[in-house]
């Protein structure tokens, strides 16, 4: 895709492009422990309509993200109020998303993770009429500094019934989560799947459950943490990667035989990747902006 816009074009376009990777996602299948055409996994609150209907709910929330980026005027030290416009936005999207799902959790992720990139990007295609993803993400880094931080020192107030998953997990295992990996610059999705999805060969659909094994493989996925009771689920599941890769990933009949028995174990244990599902929508995203998929 070349990224040649007009001003008026660019939230259009970029709020188009994260829509396509939310509906990418999920249409991707055989995916273990997720929710796609074939199977709700271990998900019998949702469906891949709750899914599409949840995508295209947010179509207005990226647009407006878009907006923010593009409008935002950066003096040294100021991009963090940027974030704090987005995550107006995102609070607003999170109701939006769950009046729509009738309160189901499709997106709740990617809201954050993607309202973030999505205005990162056309800051840096305001400030620079060429689209470079490294430029995005040191962008987001300013855009996020002290994230962790700032979110996690207010938990000390917060009565432990009303803590997140993720907050639960801090503070029970140190783990930053999914704040960390975003105030790093998405180094899971840059450093490891980008770089993976881009040499990837294979059909988009092959490519792409490779990329989620990859992710699978090598990150802590707080909602597969939350699901297990147990953070040691995480080497249990880069040994099924491991082992996936080993069997040649899904351009082998037994790399596809063993994605099934894996749904098939997830699906026993109530486990589920839905973080591991976000940092893909992430890579779609970045590998839709730079042509990397059909
Ligand atoms: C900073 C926020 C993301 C808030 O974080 P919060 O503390 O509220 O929640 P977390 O538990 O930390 O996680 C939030 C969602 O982030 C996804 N996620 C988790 N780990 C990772 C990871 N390593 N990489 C990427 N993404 C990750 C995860 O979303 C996926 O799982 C969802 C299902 O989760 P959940 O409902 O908890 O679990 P289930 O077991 O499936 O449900 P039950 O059946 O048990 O009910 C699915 O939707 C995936 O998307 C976590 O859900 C941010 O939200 C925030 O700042 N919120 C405040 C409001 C705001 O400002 N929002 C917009 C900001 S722009
Ligand atoms: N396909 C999927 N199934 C379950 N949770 C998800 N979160 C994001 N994508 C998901």
């Amino acid at each position: 895709m070349t990224l040649d816009l007009s001003a008026q074009q660019l939230s259009s376009t970029l709020s188009q492009v994260g829509e396509r990777a939310l509906l990418y996602e999920v249409a991707v299948n055989p995916k273990p422990g997720l929710v796609d055409p074939v199977s709700a996994g271990p998900h019998p609150d949702m469906t891949v309509f709750t899914f599409i209907d949840s995508a295209t709910s947010l179509r207005e929330y990226l647009h407006r993200c878009a907006l923010a980026g593009q409008r935002f005027e950066q003096t040294e030290g100021e991009l963090p109020e940027l974030f704090g416009q987005l995550r107006r936005l995102g609070q607003h999207a999170e109701q939006m998303m769950f009046e729509t799902t009738n309160g189901v959790n499709t997106h709740k992720g990617a809201i954050f993770s993607l309202g973030v990139l999505v205005a990162a990007t056309a800051q840096q295609l305001t400030v620079n009429d060429k689209y470079a993803t490294n430029e995005v993400i040191a962008i987001t880094k300013q855009m996020l500094q002290g994230l962790t931080e700032n979110d996690f020192k207010k938990i000390k107030a917060t009565s432990p019934a009303s803590l997140t998953a993720g907050e639960r997990q801090f503070l029970k295992y140190g783990k930053a989560g999914i704040r960390g990996e975003a105030e790093a610059g998405f180094p899971t999705v840059v450093e490891l799947a980008l770089p993976f999805l881009r040499q990837r060969q294979g059909t988009t659909m092959e490519r792409l459950l490779d990329t989620l094994m990859r992710i699978a493989g090598n990150t802590d996925d707080s909602n597969l943490i939350k699901r297990a009771g147990d953070a040691k689920i995480t080497d249990w599941m880069h040994v099924q990667s491991n082992h996936y890769f080993e069997l040649g990933g899904s351009r082998t009949s037994a790399g596809q035989v063993f994605l099934k028995q894996l749904n098939e174990i997830f699906l026993s244990r109530n486990l589920s990747l839905g973080g591991s599902a976000d940092l893909l929508i992430l890579t779609i995203y970045f590998a839709l902006l730079e042509g990397q998929l059909c």
